[in-house]
């Protein structure tokens, strides 16, 4: 399970695969504030991608143009070959893309189980009107999805509190939780929104492991925002920052460390 540091492994070794999402020339403006000014990049399939910048950079914003959450006023966003437009919640999900919160939204009084099982929904393709009729297909998906929920419960060693209410648990077993939940979806893209926000070390060590193990062992390609930039560095393939809505790098973690302007931009900039 212990898996190497992203930056040390080779490009053939991480299966980092083709263009999956491209974002051309985005801008996002509320009212008079630009939140992100004409920013273009991209999500490579099996990669480990982090938005990084200081407070009220636009990494945020950014997450939740990726998401769908928010239609920028300019540029493209091509998911898969084809050009997306606005989209429905659902329609997000189906698409494949699950996410993760800053402020973590789990149902406190559900068990961990029952909270991972909610992260299946989407994937439920037996109506409820119709499980009447065939119980049988019901029967089959529903022992699917326990079986894929079982299968994320062991990966991220939560066995122990599975039948435990979220609201009982500390806020490391939390975030833990809600990665599972995100992956129960089986997403193509998971978003992660400040993943080690509010840990102590020893929390912040087990989820880089687990963010690590994820895209090795799922090959499941990750997009985070962070500030944090040294959990940051050692956990991606490509780092975008951001600064006051713009784009002032973009590279591998040491492309991006040596880069004067992001230097500048963290230069005396408190961070976690
Ligand atoms: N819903 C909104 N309405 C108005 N302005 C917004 C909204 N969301 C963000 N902004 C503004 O857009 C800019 C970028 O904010 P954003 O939250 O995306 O930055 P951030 O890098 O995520 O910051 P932080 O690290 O503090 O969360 C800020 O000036 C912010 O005040």
């Amino acid at each position: 399970m212990n898996a190497a540091p992203a930056a040390e492994l080779t490009t053939e070794d991480r299966r980092i695969g083709p263009v999956m999402m491209d974002l051309k020339n985005i801008t996002l403006r509320f009212g008079g504030v630009v939140a992100i000014k004409d920013i273009s990049f991209d999500i490579r399939e099996g990669e480990i991608r982090a938005i990084i910048g200081p407070n009220g950079a636009g990494k945020s914003s950014m997450l939740n143009v990726i998401s769908g959450f928010y239609v920028p006023q300019e540029g493209e966003i091509w998911f898969e070959g084809k050009k997306r437009g606005p989209m429905k919640p659902y329609e997000v999900a189906r698409l494949g893309l699950a996410r993760t919160f800053q402020n973590i939204a789990l149902f406190d009084g559900m068990s961990v189980l029952d909270n991972i099982m909610t992260g299946r929904l989407n994937r439920m393709k037996a109506p409820i009107w119709s499980q009447a009729l065939w119980w049988g297909r019901a029967e089959r998906e529903e022992d699917e999805n326990r079986e894929q929920v079982e299968k994320i419960i062991d990966f991220l060693e939560i066995q122990n509190i599975r039948k435990t209410p979220v609201g009982r648990l500390p806020y490391g077993l939390k975030k833990r939780v809600e990665l599972a939940r995100a992956l129960a979806a089986e997403p193509r893209i998971l978003l992660l929104d400040e993943p080690m926000a509010g840990m102590n070390v020893e929390e912040k060590e087990d989820m880089c492991r687990f963010i690590l193990d994820v895209n090795d062992e799922f090959g499941t390609t990750i997009a985070l925002i962070e500030h944090d930039m040294g959990v940051v560095m050692d956990l991606s393939d490509r780092v975008v920052v951001m600064d006051y809505g713009r784009k002032i790098g973009d590279g591998t973690p040491d492309e991006v460390r040596g880069n004067p302007e992001v230097i500048s931009a963290y230069l005396g900039v408190a961070h976690e």
